[in-house]
């Protein structure tokens, strides 16, 4: 083996964390269990890296990542590199210009820098958004790391195959420099659907597109936890803090000075009420919306705009169920039909065109926006939707980031629960 790419049993892997934002990159290196320590993290962001610094105690290095040089690279002696990088140049809702796009510069000048690297990454980690594999970035990163002597295997997953009720599939590029090599070489130079190899499962049919059937479908569902297991709040009364709860609760004398304003400060994050959706936004966007309830199986990808816009940015948590299915209205047209025959009999009267009327137009008339009113819809927290995407429960923002901006920055993060196991599976040597 060469020389540079040896490294005692005991002694960490040095790992450079670029884009670190929040640090879920390093949180699922933690939940990995792997021994590597991130001596570097790099983000152009302050807020994120005000959140970051909160979380781990070190700032990352705060500039643009495509002003480093080789030689910088170098004087960091890291064997593994964790990557981020934007996905705006690969979403489908965004241009889709690719390379083009300037947001895809720095991760291409980084590529573009690995063979002047006197000593390059061992093991490489990338994550992006399902899209980028079809990408021109993606033959160029393919192109620059198979010249570069690594081997590669990528995957295409999604929380919901780790158990968690979270639909946000993503694409992850491990590479290792040879003369490492995966667990299972079966699956060198592949793109996998499947979280198979990372459970010990070398059957080739993992390569296959997943089996997208209602069945199948049904299946994984099943075998997620309810969303109701993610939530912070779990009745849909609002959760207010009276002065004197506060008080209580922190221990605060009466007459110390501030307690007011930290009222309201635990006010702004503990309090429901902002969290609720407007009804102008359930008149409006209704038809748009993703709805789901707490023994649902499923929720939609968070973005960094949820909370902003509600069409296409996350799931709704409807806090009072009120689901008219096929059933109920059965039962209720046959109950009323017979209230309507009663009174037929005992009044024969006029009125009773106004009872037909309720029976038969009623439920016509409401519509998925009178329900959805009914249901007392609000957000998930940005707590919930951390939770969503396996943060630990330590993790916390700083008192100044905003409400909007921890939405952004959760809706830039990825889920621990997926990139744990794979780090697991890039950092593992055969034996
Ligand atoms: C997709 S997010 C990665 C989020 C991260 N994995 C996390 O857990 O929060 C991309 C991050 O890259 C940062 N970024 C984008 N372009 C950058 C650049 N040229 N230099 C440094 N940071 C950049 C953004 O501020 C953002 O935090």
């Amino acid at each position: 083996m060469e020389k540079d790419l040896l490294k005692s049993e005991d002694e960490p892997w040095r790992a450079l964390e670029f884009y670190s934002g929040i640090g879920g990159m390093r949180y699922s290196l933690m939940k990995a269990g792997v021994n590597a320590e991130v001596v570097e993290a790099f983000d152009i962001n302050d807020k994120a890296n005000d959140v970051y610094q909160h979380n781990f105690g070190h700032r990352p290095y705060q500039g643009n990542i495509q002003s480093l040089t080789a030689t910088e690279l170098d004087s960091y002696k890291a064997r593994a590199w964790l990557l981020s990088p934007p996905c705006q140049p690969y979403t489908r809702q965004g241009l889709q210009k690719q390379s083009g796009d300037a947001r895809a510069f720095s991760f291409l000048k980084l590529l573009e820098l690995i063979p002047h690297i006197s000593q390059p990454p061992v093991l490489l980690f990338m994550e992006n958004v399902v899209g980028f594999e079809t990408s021109d970035t993606h033959t160029k990163m393919i192109e620059i790391l198979g010249n570069s002597n690594y081997v590669t295997q990528e995957f295409i997953l999604s929380p919901l195959q780790f158990g968690v009720p979270y639909s946000r599939p993503r694409y992850f590029c491990l590479a290792k420099r040879k003369p490492f090599s995966f667990r299972c070489q079966l699956f060198n130079n592949q793109l996998l659907w499947s979280p198979g190899p990372l459970l010990g499962q070398d059957d080739i049919t993992v390569i296959n597109k997943p089996d997208q059937s209602e069945e199948s479908w049904d299946k994984l569902l099943q075998s997620c936890d309810p969303v109701e297991r993610f939530l912070e709040f779990k009745s849909p009364s609002h959760q207010i803090y009276t002065e004197t709860d506060f008080l209580e609760t922190n221990n605060v004398a009466t007459d110390s000075l501030g307690a007011s304003e930290k009222i309201a400060e635990a006010n702004e994050y503990e309090s429901m009420d902002q969290y609720l959706v407007p009804l102008s936004l359930i008149e409006r966007w209704g038809s748009a919306m993703d709805i789901v309830y707490p023994d649902s199986k499923r929720c939609c990808c968070f973005t960094k705009s949820y909370y902003r816009y509600v069409k296409g940015t996350g799931s709704l948590l409807a806090t009072i169920q009120v689901r008219f299915n096929f059933k109920h209205a059965v039962i209720y047209r046959v109950v009323c039909l017979e209230l309507v025959l009663v009174t037929y009999f005992l009044l024969n009267t006029a009125h009773i065109y106004l009872l037909f009327d309720v029976v038969f137009l009623e439920p016509k008339k409401k519509g998925k926006t009178t329900s959805l009113k009914e249901q007392c819809l609000r957000y998930f927290t940005p707590r919930e939707v951390a939770n969503l995407h396996s943060f630990p429960e330590d993790f916390q923002f700083p008192q100044h980031i905003s409400l909007r901006q921890r939405y952004a920055l959760l809706g830039n993060g990825l889920s621990i629960a997926v990139v744990a196991p794979l780090l697991q599976y890039l950092f593992a040597q055969p034996s």
